[in-house]
């Protein structure tokens, strides 16, 4: 019987289930999508209970795949899961009081206002390392304990439990209440310092220390997988990691110059950070992981809309994504710029009140240049996070790339372009789930630090082919757009 390992990626719209043989190789891979609900503008939410059944189906998907195939024996399970998205669940059976409010949900923009000093923004950015934005998952929680419990007296039962989507997943499994580090550093409770809860934060956003998980390395026994499948019984689930750090993990970004970028919904610019260099304040210190020899500090620029622009674009024009993907891709922007400014601008602008702009329309610029100007803004949000991070990571040759639109040529063209960098294109862009599959193997024995460094990881530079003017040019416009987009009225 060969190990395998198998691999769980909780994500926003999709939840995705991979297995990975004892040489790394994906051996079976399955996807289960998930919903979005908008109920007001600027509201994102998902349903818990829709999450865990994504789940359970996209096992049970992957799993069929290799039923009855001689050799496959499942040595351990990994979890990847969304960051930052928060609940409020009931401690006795882990189904859930309140719906999720995803990463994307902005309702908390007038309690972070509220909140917002100098003061306090300067110590929250101390303890967290994060910004002070409705992203992370501190306000969402105030705003659900305001909700649902305004005097605090469920949350300081001990008959409630709160938390992100790997400490909810974890419940459900039955494991004991604990979050992992990574993801707990997303929540903006933690103080990434002592990678514990900070009293001060936890006072801040006025969330009781009763309702909050224990803080858990990445790797280690969790649970045991017997509610995922029957032929999980017994089977430990020995790896937890926040998606996007899962991903930096699987391209191998085990030194600072490596970095990469996550291409999703949204986007995530990361790579572990440089001891002493003082960083650009557009970019966020994080928990990368805590793989066995304590927590490990990450730099993280994160986009709100990458993915999402196309979506909303074909959306608009009433086109299935993939047609409006194509042509995007083989169509010209004419100087038209789109800054996604959806639910305002992230890294490396942090600014909530930054809007949705269009600039450059002629009467001659239609569907295609809008399309085309959506694909564009993807690689200048990216390139801008670049222009950041090459003052905080020095000695960055190349970027990674991983996520879904990670396939596309012109995407790729434009994004090497703007970053001045050739880019790296992975055979398989699902590297969430990879990475914490990595994990997990290291942790069942299957490989050695070592080994995990030695595994294949198939790559293809892809350098631009674009011309030095018409970067130049594309570039100048999308910055004049992007200040468009900053102004106040
Ligand atoms: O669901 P994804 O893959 O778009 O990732 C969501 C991120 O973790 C949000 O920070």
């Amino acid at each position: 019987m060969a190990a395998h390992i198998l691999a769980i990626d909780q994500g926003t719209s999709a939840t995705k289930c991979i297995l990975v043989d004892a040489a790394g190789r994906m051996v079976a891979k399955a996807t289960a999508p998930l919903s979005e609900y908008l109920p007001l503008p600027g509201w994102v939410e998902q349903d818990a209970e829709e999450i865990w059944q994504s789940v359970l189906q996209a096992v049970q998907a992957c799993l069929a795949q290799v039923s009855g195939v001689p050799g496959v024996q499942v040595a351990g399970v990994g979890i990847s899961t969304q960051r930052e998205s928060a609940l409020v669940w009931q401690r006795s059976d882990g189904r859930a009081v309140t719906p999720l409010l995803s990463w994307q949900d902005q309702r908390t923009v007038a309690l972070r206002d509220r909140l917002s000093t100098d003061a306090v923004e300067k110590m929250v950015r101390e303890r967290s390392g994060l910004p002070l934005d409705p992203m992370f998952s501190a306000l969402k929680l105030a705003w659900l304990l305001d909700e649902f419990d305004p005097q605090r007296e469920q949350a300081r039962s001990g008959n409630w439990c709160a938390g992100t989507v790997d400490a909810y997943l974890l419940g459900r499994l039955g494991a004991d209440f604990v979050t992992e580090v990574g993801n707990a550093s997303r929540t903006q409770l933690l103080n990434v310092h002592t990678g514990d809860w900070d009293a001060d934060l936890l006072a801040l956003f006025g969330i009781p220390r009763q309702l909050l998980p224990r803080v858990h390395a990445s790797r280690g026994v969790f649970a045991t997988a017997d509610k995922l499948h029957p032929a999980l019984e017994g089977v430990p689930v020995l790896s937890v990691m926040a998606d996007s750090h899962s991903a930096l993990f699987a391209h191998g970004g085990f030194e600072p110059g490596q970095v990469k970028a996550t291409l999703g919904t949204g986007s995530s610019v990361m790579a572990l950070a440089p001891s002493g260099v003082a960083h650009h304040p557009g970019m966020c210190l994080t928990i990368a992981w805590d793989a066995g020899q304590g927590p490990v500090l990450a730099l993280e620029g994160n986009i709100r809309a990458a993915g999402a622009t196309l979506r909303w674009l074909a959306d608009l024009f009433e086109m299935p994504l993939d047609d409006a993907v194509e042509l995007a891709s083989r169509s010209a922007s004419n100087g038209v710029c789109l800054v996604p400014g959806f639910n305002g601008l992230g890294a490396p602008w942090w600014d909530t009140q930054a809007v949705g702009l269009v600039s450059g329309l002629t009467l001659s610029a239609g569907k295609s240049a809008l399309m085309a100007a959506g694909l564009e803004s993807i690689a200048h949000q990216v390139a801008d996070v670049i222009d950041a991070m090459d003052q905080s990571v020095p000695g960055m040759r190349k970027l990674y790339l991983d996520g879904g639109p990670s396939r596309n040529p012109r995407l790729l063209d434009m994004l090497a372009g703007y970053i001045s960098r050739p880019v790296v294109q992975c055979a398989d862009p699902e590297l969430s789930a990879l990475g914490v599959a990595h994990l997990a193997g290291l942790q069942a024995g299957v490989w050695d630090w070592a080994g995990l460094k030695a595994l294949a990881r198939a790559q293809n530079d892809v350098p631009s082919t674009l011309a030095a003017a018409e970067v130049a040019a594309s570039r100048h416009n999308w910055s004049h757009a992007v200040a468009r987009a900053r102004l106040r009225g």
